[in-house]
């Protein structure tokens, strides 16, 4: 296509949304009107499937629950009156408790006020909070948040050297919505001992957000914590922003919720329109469908210009994977749907992967996100008439078109500014596109069967390391892996011994390990007495 033509291409692909001045091109994404045509059945049947979840249908079928993330902006909505209640209750829960947080109403019992969060929660209980606190915290916030989402040592020995004595007025949020996630309970619990050690009282700090009746709520209740936020079964780990999940930590922070949520609302409306070239959605979930031949040959590579928006990727990377990635479809059929995203920041990545972009592997479609104010203050200029931000803004532009010559597809999502309504706005169009697109190639995108068979592994070798141990406290003599092995009634697993033993030996666990590292059927361990 020439120049001109691109041109005109690029008109009668683009939309806008005019209140939220929100903008999606899909036109470097090679999508035709016979493109539309053909997938139109097929979206007619998404549109209908996604009204009827947004009216409280069991849309994750396995888990036999509705899927109402959507109602959490516009309670309106919601198919029942308790429904519409429990939504505006915990919103408002959240602004009394950020409120009397802000003012000292409710305070550290040593007295001064809560300095800072120390949110502890993992996947869609830490990926939101930690996207939006990085898009839209204040440089002075009012409290400053720090994560825990792991179950590493050295990171929560690191981020309590960091805390040092601010832990006297720090509040912790521990967010779970099953109350049962172990890297969850294991931060809690490390939390819970450095409060102790410092002489302080854990429950005078914490604060739960979880499924009423969790294990994690009677925890809470039955300590005495700060509070309980209510965390619903018909929302989603990773479309729980909205929730009490995201807008506690938000509200503290002095972000503000209610734009937060408007932003969201007014995406919603956009994207229920049920034409697939006025709803930016759509435009998403056809683009991906054709890229990847809806099959998710391509991966998606999400490139923000701005560095505060340098989680989006990682946060789009549970929304998709989680959602899409999936071995089967709703009938029953080996499918193995997913779409990989990944990604971390214009014009940065252009210094690092962008050449096998440009030049390597046809693997995937570029999704740039540009936002149209370059900062607060007027830029100098760096060279004559050119400002840090023109560079910013060039190089996109320039990465676009070098990838366009070399038939790799991008499309671009434009916002004015980085603002609580626009990061809300992004959220729910990225939302509103997994589902259509779920509908699209028929799977349950509210589900995440796969993750348990890691869990469940994970808990098989954490029984074995106990029953390892024992043998070895029992045995005078060192013992090679063969004996271990027998002894512990695995006789073929000798390669999740051996690491399970290097593991503890690298941990001065109380075993020590005899004989050359490089040859590890050889070695003999035994128990230091
Ligand atoms: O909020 P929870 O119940 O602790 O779950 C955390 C995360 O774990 C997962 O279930 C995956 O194991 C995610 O879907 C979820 O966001």
């Amino acid at each position: 296509m020439d120049a001109l033509a691109l041109w005109q291409h690029y008109q009668d692909w683009l939309y806008y949304h005019p209140e939220l001045e929100f903008y999606v091109d899909v036109s470097r994404m090679g999508l035709t009107p016979a493109v539309v045509q053909r997938l139109e059945p097929a979206f007619e049947r998404a549109f209908q499937q996604m009204q009827e979840l947004e009216a409280g249908a069991i849309a994750n079928p396995d888990e036999g629950r509705m899927v109402g993330h959507y109602w959490l902006r516009d309670a309106d909505l919601a198919p029942t009156p308790e429904l519409r209640a429990e939504i505006r209750d915990a919103i408002a829960q959240v602004k009394q408790f950020s409120q009397q947080v802000h003012r000292g109403a409710i305070a550290p019992p040593q007295g001064g006020r809560f300095t800072d969060i120390l949110s502890i929660g993992i996947g869609g209980s830490a990926l939101g909070p930690q996207f939006v606190a990085a898009a839209l915290a204040p440089v002075n916030p009012p409290l400053n948040i720090h994560f825990l989402d792991n179950t590493d040592p050295a990171g929560f020995e690191r981020l309590f050297a960091e805390l040092g004595d601010r832990l006297r007025t720090t509040l912790v949020i521990v967010i779970s919505k099953s109350g049962g996630t172990p890297e969850t309970r294991n931060g809690m619990l490390e939390t819970q001992a450095r409060f102790q050690r410092a002489g302080l009282v854990f429950a005078d700090h914490a604060v739960a957000v979880t499924m009423p009746g969790s294990g994690l709520a009677q925890v809470a209740e039955s300590n005495g914590w700060l509070a309980i936020f209510p965390m619903f079964d018909w929302v989603g780990g990773r479309t729980s922003e909205f929730s009490t999940v995201g807008l506690l930590p938000a509200a503290l922070q002095g972000i503000d919720i209610d734009a937060l949520l408007a932003g969201a609302k007014l995406m919603d409306q956009a994207t229920r329109v049920p034409k697939i070239r006025q709803n930016p959605a759509a435009l998403l979930a056809l683009a991906w469908y054709h890229a990847g031949n809806g099959r998710g040959e391509k991966d998606m590579v999400v490139l923000p210009y701005k560095d505060s928006l340098l989680l989006f990727s990682r946060y789009l990377q549970q929304l998709v994977m989680e959602s899409l990635g999936k071995e089967k479809d709703l009938d029953g059929n080996i499918v193995h749907q997913g779409i990989a995203v990944y990604g971390n920041k214009g014009t940065t990545d252009q210094h690092a992967y962008v050449q096998q972009l440009r030049d390597g592997l046809p693997n995937f479609f570029v999704t740039f996100i540009e936002v149209l104010r370059d900062g607060q203050e007027p830029g100098i200029d760096v060279e004559p008439g050119i400002t840090s931000g023109d560079y910013l803004s060039g190089l996109l532009l320039g990465t676009r078109q070098a990838l366009y010559e070399k038939n790799r597809p991008s499309l671009t999502v434009t916002i004015p500014e980085v603002t609580p309504k626009t990061v809300g706005a992004l959220i729910a169009l990225y939302e509103r596109a997994v589902g259509l697109y779920g509908f699209l190639v028929n799977i349950n995108a509210y589900h995440q069967p796969g993750v348990e068979a890691g869990k469940k592994a994970a808990a098989a070798n954490l029984a074995l390391q106990r029953q390892i141990v024992k043998v070895l406290e029992q045995s005078d003599a060192p013992l090679d892996l063969g004996a271990i092995a027998k002894a512990v009634n695995a006789p073929d697993q000798l390669e999740r011994i051996y690491l399970i033993l290097r593991h503890l030996v690298a941990n001065d666990r109380g075993i020590e390990q005899l004989g050359d590292p490089a040859q590890p059927s050889q070695l003999q361990f035994r128990w230091q007495r």
